[in-house]
């Protein structure tokens, strides 16, 4: 495969334009949410008025929202997070926005594999994490100068050690088996390397950042780095380095400006992503995007966030990663004006200092919602 050419972008938009197909522009989205659990549900229903604030504003199009139950509650209930035919459900759909899944009183890995991970997992390979340093907002890095954060991070979202491969045998005996079985395939580094690079490529600094863990991992990390290797050389205007996980962390935390475009596996990336949002202010501000690059699935858009139990109903959840997710849902879908618009709303109404508790303020998720709204009009 030779590298797609990709067109000058507009440098807000999520993805490069020309990657793979272009949306085909619609009158009206047909939007699955999915609120799920916890404070996911109170983030969700703050981002589809959002959403439905930008569509009247840009008045080119409209957004059909169909929510589904599919929750902790629902699996409680009938034993199962999704219908038999959730896949085909969902497939009726152009994307999928996803509040956050987990509960109390059910297992995480439970709740997480039957949910989150029968959406994403076998059909969403790329996930596109961004981070930066909104106005008014700060970093609990001193002496951060805007600007200085800016990254994005791809994280291989279908193999690795979310492969789902393992088992465990002897249960309750003293010689109990439990393994996790990382898995790395040639196609799938080669596909989320071209996609990193793509990415990379897209803005303005053309540096793309890879983690490994290739001093320890002697197999599947090894030829991890192999192919990213091969495919770097598709890509000669991208410059490429890479860090040991480990070090990564020191890196961000020391020479955040050092970096742009981070790509990482499943696992590493899951951990970094945290740590870069808590690096920019608050896990509540931070977005995801899990891509199927083909459009054969739609894709599936979240904050970055769990249901954070401790929160729940109280309120006061930070609406702004979901309404950054919509923004990237948004150029998904070939709507950057949109996108833009609502992307300055959020930044407006945290440059008036209107946040909630997690970035130092006192408004709670109602009123930082109805001034994103409020903005959205004035634009
Ligand atoms: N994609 C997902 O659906 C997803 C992501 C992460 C965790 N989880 C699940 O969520 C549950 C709780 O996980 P956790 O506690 O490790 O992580 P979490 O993200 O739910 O919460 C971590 C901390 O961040 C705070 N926080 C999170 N989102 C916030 C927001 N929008 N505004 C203000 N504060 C916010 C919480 O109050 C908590 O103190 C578990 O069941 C976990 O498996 C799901
Ligand atoms: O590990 C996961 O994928 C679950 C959660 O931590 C997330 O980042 O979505
Ligand atoms: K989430
Ligand atoms: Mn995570």
């Amino acid at each position: 495969m030779s590298p797609i050419a990709i067109h000058p972008v507009n440098e807000t938009a999520a993805f490069p334009e020309g990657y793979a197909t272009q949306p085909e522009r619609k009158s009206t989205y047909k939007i699955a949410q999915i609120g799920a659990d916890g404070i996911g549900p109170e983030v969700i229903e703050a981002g589809v008025q959002a959403v439905h604030a930008v569509a009247k504003k840009v008045g080119t199009f409209k957004v059909d929202f169909s929510e589904l139950d599919w929750s902790s509650d629902r699996y409680k209930k009938t034993g199962s997070y999704v219908p038999v035919d959730y896949i085909e459900i969902l497939k009726k759909h152009d994307a999928i926005f996803f509040g956050a899944v987990g509960a109390p009183d059910v297992p995480d890995h439970i709740s997480l594999w039957g949910l989150r991970l029968a959406i994403c997992q076998p059909y969403m390979y790329a996930n596109v994490r961004r981070t930066k340093v909104l106005p008014g907002t700060s970093s609990p890095l001193k002496n951060l100068q805007p600007g200085q954060l800016d990254w994005c991070i791809i994280r291989e979202n279908s193999e690795g050690e979310y492969a789902g491969h393992g088992g465990r045998s002897h249960r309750s005996l003293d010689h109990e088996i439990g393994t996790e079985v990382t898995i790395f395939t040639r196609t799938g580094i080669r596909r989320i390397a071209r996609y990193a690079f793509q990415v990379a490529q897209s803005r303005p600094r053309k540096l793309l950042n890879y983690v490994t863990k290739s001093n320890a991992m002697r197999n599947g990390m090894v030829l991890w780095d192999e192919v990213i290797n091969e495919v770097s050389k598709e890509f000669p205007d991208v410059t490429m380095d890479h860090m040991l996980v480990d070090a990564m962390t020191v890196r961000m935390t020391l020479h955040p400006d050092s970096l742009d475009t981070i790509l990482a596996t499943n696992l590493h990336a899951d951990i970094l992503s945290d740590l870069a949002a808590a690096l920019a202010g608050s896990i509540g501000i931070a977005p995801t995007a899990n891509i199927d690059p083909s459009r054969t699935m739609p894709s599936m858009f979240e904050p970055i966030h769990g249901s954070a139990f401790d929160i729940t109903g109280m309120g006061i959840a930070n609406p702004v990663g979901t309404f950054w997710s919509a923004c990237e849902m948004l150029d998904w879908l070939g709507e950057h004006e949109a996108s833009k618009v609502l992307m300055k709303a959020v930044e407006q109404t945290c440059a008036d200092g209107i946040t909630t508790k997690d970035l130092g303020g006192s408004a709670n998720t109602r009123e930082v919602t109805d001034a994103v709204i409020q903005r959205i009009r004035a634009l």
